[in-house]
């Protein structure tokens, strides 16, 4: 198998796990509870919902959400993403083909061009575009007519979409790490469908070195899975769990090697900081944005690195868990917790 034919295995694995209605989400309870309502109220009206607006961490529904949107409301899905619509005529000719009642789907909206927003404002508010043809003195702009439709925004940094378009949403959700015993279930789940035989204890290690992601909850059972049917007898005991998630470099807390490589790196090579988020990357080898987007949060969250105006710190358990002896000016983490 190459490496893209892993890659595309994993995708449709990803996507056979997938919840497909709101019953079968775990954990969220709010977002499902008041999600449920918009969507039942737009049902008892016959009209479509008000945009929607999904915001947090990768990994933890965003997607799967969208999906399930346009499933409850029987309506068809649209997908594209912001870094796809490079021009406001990609939008305009993404618009123009929508049908009544429609979703579209828009990943990573915070990435979309800013004249395409702009027209995205006005198509959400009044679905209408215009569309400009011809340039300078001369253009004209042609008013379009949009059936309405739901916009769905997915975003890892709602903190980066402009106001106007993120008022512009009916009802924006907050998607929040999972709690360890909502990830068991979702471990449970997955097996079930996978058809893996999963111990309870051998379930709640996966669950807790899970970083509260259920992307990463199901990335974990398959590799432990390989490990039970490779090295084992297929069953996913305690041992067989520790043992390959230990071959994968995951510890006890969940940190895999690109959340140690930050630590260290923040550490061993910068005194513990303050240093710059892009210097920290570079440190590493990663881009800029997988470090904010990906280890970052975790880590925050975490208490071992802290965001203070002056760039990255560590603080003091971040020292101790690489095993290191924290200089004596480390602060508490609470001081700068943000
Ligand atoms: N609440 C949930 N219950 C059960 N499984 C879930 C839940 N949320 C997510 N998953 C699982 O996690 C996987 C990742 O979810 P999803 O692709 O929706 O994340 P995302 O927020 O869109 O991430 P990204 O920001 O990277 O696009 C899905 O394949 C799904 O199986
Ligand atoms: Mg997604």
């Amino acid at each position: 198998m190459t490496a893209a034919e892993a890659e595309g295995d994993e995708r449709a694995v990803e996507a056979a796990l997938r919840p497909r209605s709101l019953d079968e989400v775990v954990g969220q309870a709010r977002v499902r509870d008041q999600l449920g309502l918009v969507l039942e109220a737009a049902r008892m009206r016959g009209r479509s919902p008000d945009h929607v607006l999904l915001s947090g961490p990768p990994g933890l529904g965003k997607t799967t959400l969208a999906m399930i949107i346009a499933h409850e409301m029987t309506a068809p899905l649209r997908l594209t993403s912001g870094p796809a619509i490079t021009h406001a005529g990609d939008l305009a000719a993404i618009l123009s083909g929508m049908n009544e009642g429609e979703v579209l789907f828009v990943d990573e909206i915070h990435r979309m061009s800013r004249p395409a927003e702009e027209m995205l404002y006005m198509a959400m508010e009044d679905f209408r575009v215009d569309v400009v043809i011809g340039k300078g003195p001369g253009a004209t702009a042609i008013p379009l007519e949009i059936p309405p439709f739901t916009l769905v925004g997915a975003t890892t940094r709602a903190g980066l979409l402009p106001g106007p378009l993120r008022d512009r949403f009916g009802f924006t959700a907050h998607l929040e790490y999972y709690e360890p015993h909502e990830l068991d279930r979702i471990v449970h789940r997955s097996a079930g469908l996978l058809g893996v035989e999963l111990r309870p204890d051998g379930s709640s290690e996966i669950a807790s070195r899970s970083r509260g992601t259920p992307r990463i909850a199901n990335r974990l059972l398959r590799r432990v899975r390989d490990f039970a049917q490779v090295r084992a007898d297929g069953v996913v005991t305690l041992d067989v769990a520790r043992a390959a998630l230990d071959l994968y470099e995951v510890d006890e807390l969940g940190l895999d090697r690109l959340d140690r490589a930050v630590l260290d790196a923040l550490c061993r090579r910068f005194g513990g900081g303050p240093v710059g988020v892009s210097t920290l990357a570079v440190a590493v080898g990663e881009e800029r944005e997988t470090v904010e987007e990906v280890a970052e949060p975790f880590l925050v969250r975490n208490g071992f690195l802290a965001r203070t105006p002056r760039g990255r710190i560590a603080t003091r358990a971040a020292w101790h868990h690489l095993g290191l002896a924290a200089p004596a000016a480390v602060a508490d983490t609470a001081l700068f917790d943000d």
